[in-house]
């Protein structure tokens, strides 16, 4: 009689609190069947999978050596915590991921108590993690406080600011490097060298089982000074000495993915020593499955595809990507003109830059994740005669403000941002919504604000972004396809400050920003069969305001509707200022401006996104129709 098949052990791991009755000899038993359903599950959803593959071992041994959710365990940037999911009470949900109303695709506070703080926007970890470790001095608290940051969210200035306060307060802070050797795409910058240096030293071998065993004394009244004097031999054998001289005991490089080796060492770390303590972990993102370990990216980030052969789903055929016609738009510019540079913040491929890198190496820069320097590097490039494109996707972008305001508009410097990803992003969720870049860009002298309508537009917005060095130059544009409009053979120098009517009518006016250009071409039919004469106009220019088109529609229509995918503040706010202040809005003219509502919106399908938001054809038909009360009407649309 064959015995049943034995039930999976993590059949029977709901939480940590499960995990740590197993016997440490099922660990290895567990990892596995972990692996194989994350591979599943994210096989099922899409989603980043190469990252959660190169930690699963490391979440297992986290959740069975501490005691979360008591003990604080942060991932930085939460694209690798579905593992940590699957393991907290979440592997009944893991299915919906990134989907409306389902799991987020990054850590989460408000969806478990063992997300002690969200992520998604790198490099946050270690900030977050010394504010809850001098949370708990200050409150006399007894609780572990780890922070995993991957090699690449390493790179941003942000890790080592935190590292730096967090060895001036010698606090206690567990910090783990996940090196992988991976950011997106291969990591880049000296940080990743030292690394490489520190993970395969010949030399470092030697002091590897000494060091181990040193741990093992750590607690042991072994003097701080003795420790440091060995950590010292050690790093100027191998240069481990960085994280030392910024106050960190270092541990490691131990293997990530060994639970035998990896469980001593959190064991002894968590009941020895005080004061911060880095343990450099080596991974490889994409582990345990062939599919992603062969893969360039290392399946960063996956379509559903298909478990055996680990193709991916193919998306539908159509018109091509603002950010494929940005890249080679911007090839075509750079033949044309040997000052045009451009600058990417470790998103190679998600901004298309890999394809200008290609063509013109030497002019290609990836900063590692680092927009604040990419902006600021930019100006410096600028400064010196270059033409700099800074391609940044628009909540990234956030994150390099006042460089943005101190070192580009104050001097006017003609450096060019060009914002993908602006507005919805779906699967992204809130983090990543691009919904701030024109407010955040249009409020500043010397911008200039531009928004994409199409592809074509696109085109013709980076050739005049090219020849434009009278000072700084933003053009944003979404995620996703173009509206398959007829592409120019060459981009044309838009007149700046000038935008144009699409269609021509008499009482109702819809003035558009950006990609919302088709939906109002949509709304303005519905209307017109509504016997509501509509025109429609694209702003293209969110700063300067093309104030004669604007003066025109006032005057001439009974609704104004203008239609933009941001925050408020942006577009809008800016006609409605120079409306008032024209003394416009005080002949009966009904203005409205749509934007996106003032909440951060969870993930959904952007046309679901576009629907809540009220920024697409029927939300800007209803609003026509209630601002005319004929809410009967509106009620309808
Ligand atoms: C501020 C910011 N810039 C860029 C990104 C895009 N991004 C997400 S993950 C990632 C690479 C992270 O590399 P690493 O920390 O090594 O994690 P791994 O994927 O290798 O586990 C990047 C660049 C981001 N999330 N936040
Ligand atoms: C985790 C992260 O920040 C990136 O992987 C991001 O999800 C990429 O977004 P796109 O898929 O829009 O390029
Ligand atoms: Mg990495």
């Amino acid at each position: 009689m064959k015995s049943p098949p034995e039930t999976p052990i993590l059949d029977r791991v709901r939480f940590p609190s499960d995990l740590k009755q197993l016997p440490e000899e099922d660990l290895p038993k567990l990892a596995e069947e972990l692996r194989a359903e994350l591979i599943d599950a994210v096989s099922q959803t899409g989603g980043h999978l190469g990252a959660g593959l190169g930690v699963v071992e490391l979440t297992v041994a986290l959740h069975y050596v501490f005691d979360t959710p008591h003990d604080r365990l942060i991932w930085d940037v939460g694209h690798q915590a579905y593992p940590h999911k699957i393991l907290t009470g979440r592997r009944d949900r893991i299915r919906t991921l990134r989907q409306e109303n389902g799991l987020s695709g990054f850590t989460k506070r408000a969806e478990s108590e063992y997300d002690p703080f969200g992520a998604a926007h790198s490099s946050t970890s270690i900030s977050a993690g010394l504010g809850m470790a001098v949370a708990r001095e200050l409150s006399g608290g007894k609780r572990h406080v780890i922070a995993v940051i991957g090699d690449g969210a390493m790179s941003a200035g942000m890790a080592y600011e935190a590292m730096n306060n967090a060895g001036a307060l010698n606090a206690r802070l567990i910090v783990i490097l996940n090196d992988n050797d991976m950011s997106i795409a291969r990591p880049t910058g000296a940080m990743s060298a030292y690394l490489a240096r520190l993970a395969s030293g010949g030399a470092y071998q030697g002091f590897r089982d000494f060091g181990k065993k040193l741990t093992s004394y750590l607690g042991k009244g072994v003097n701080r000074a003795i420790t440091r004097a060995v950590e010292h031999a050690r790093g100027y054998v191998t240069g481990g000495t960085l994280f030392e001289e910024l106050g960190f005991f270092h541990i490691g490089p131990i293997d990530g993915h060994n639970l035998e080796h990896l469980v001593p060492v959190l064991r002894n770390v968590r009941d020895h020593g005080n004061g911060p303590v880095l343990i450099h972990v080596v991974t490889q993102k994409g582990k345990g499955y062939p599919p992603a370990e062969a893969a360039a990216d290392k399946y960063h980030g996956v379509a559903k595809f298909d478990v055996i052969t680990g193709a991916q789903a193919k998306s539908p055929a159509g018109p091509p990507s603002y950010t494929k016609v940005f890249a080679q738009s911007l090839v075509e510019e750079a033949r044309r003109d040997e000052r045009i540079v451009a600058i990417t913040a470790a998103m190679p491929s998600g901004t298309g830059l890999d394809k200008f890198g290609e063509a013109f190496p030497k002019r290609f820069f990836d900063v590692g994740i680092a927009e604040q320097h990419a902006v600021t590097f930019a100006a410096g490039l600028a400064a010196e005669g270059f033409r700099p494109f800074a391609a940044i996707y628009s909540t990234f972008l956030q994150r390099a403000y006042d460089q943005v305001v101190h070192d580009v508009a104050i001097q006017n410097l003609p450096v060019r941002f060009a914002i993908d990803r602006a507005g919805f992003v779906g699967a992204d969720g809130a983090t990543h919504c691009g919904a701030f870049d024109v407010t955040f860009l249009a409020t500043l002298p010397n911008l200039v604000v531009m928004a994409a309508s199409d592809e074509a537009e696109l085109k013709h917005m980076v050739h005049t972004a090219a020849v434009y060095d009278e000072g700084p130059i933003a053009f944003r544009y979404p995620r996703g396809n173009g509206m398959g409009v007829p592409m120019p053979e060459r981009g044309e120098a838009l007149e700046i400050g000038k935008g144009r009517v699409v269609r021509e009518g008499t009482k109702v006016a819809l003035l558009s920003l950006g990609g919302r250009l088709g939906e109002c071409l949509k709304a303005a039919d519905e209307l017109e069969a509504a016997g509501l004469s509509t025109t429609v106009a694209d702003a293209r220019f969110a700063k300067p305001l093309d104030t004669a088109l604007i003066a025109r529609l006032a005057r001439e229509h009974e609704v104004l509707v203008t239609i933009e995918e941001g925050a408020i503040g942006g577009f809008g706010a800016h006609v409605l200022h120079f409306l008032a202040h024209q003394g416009l809005l005080e002949n009966g003219l009904k203005v409205r401006p749509l934007v996106m509502p003032d909440i951060f919106m969870d993930q959904a399908k952007p046309e679901r996104m576009y629907a809540k938001a009220g920024l697409d054809c029927a939300g800007i038909v209803r609003t026509v129709f209630a601002a005319l009360g004929q809410e009967t009407k509106a009620a309808r649309a």
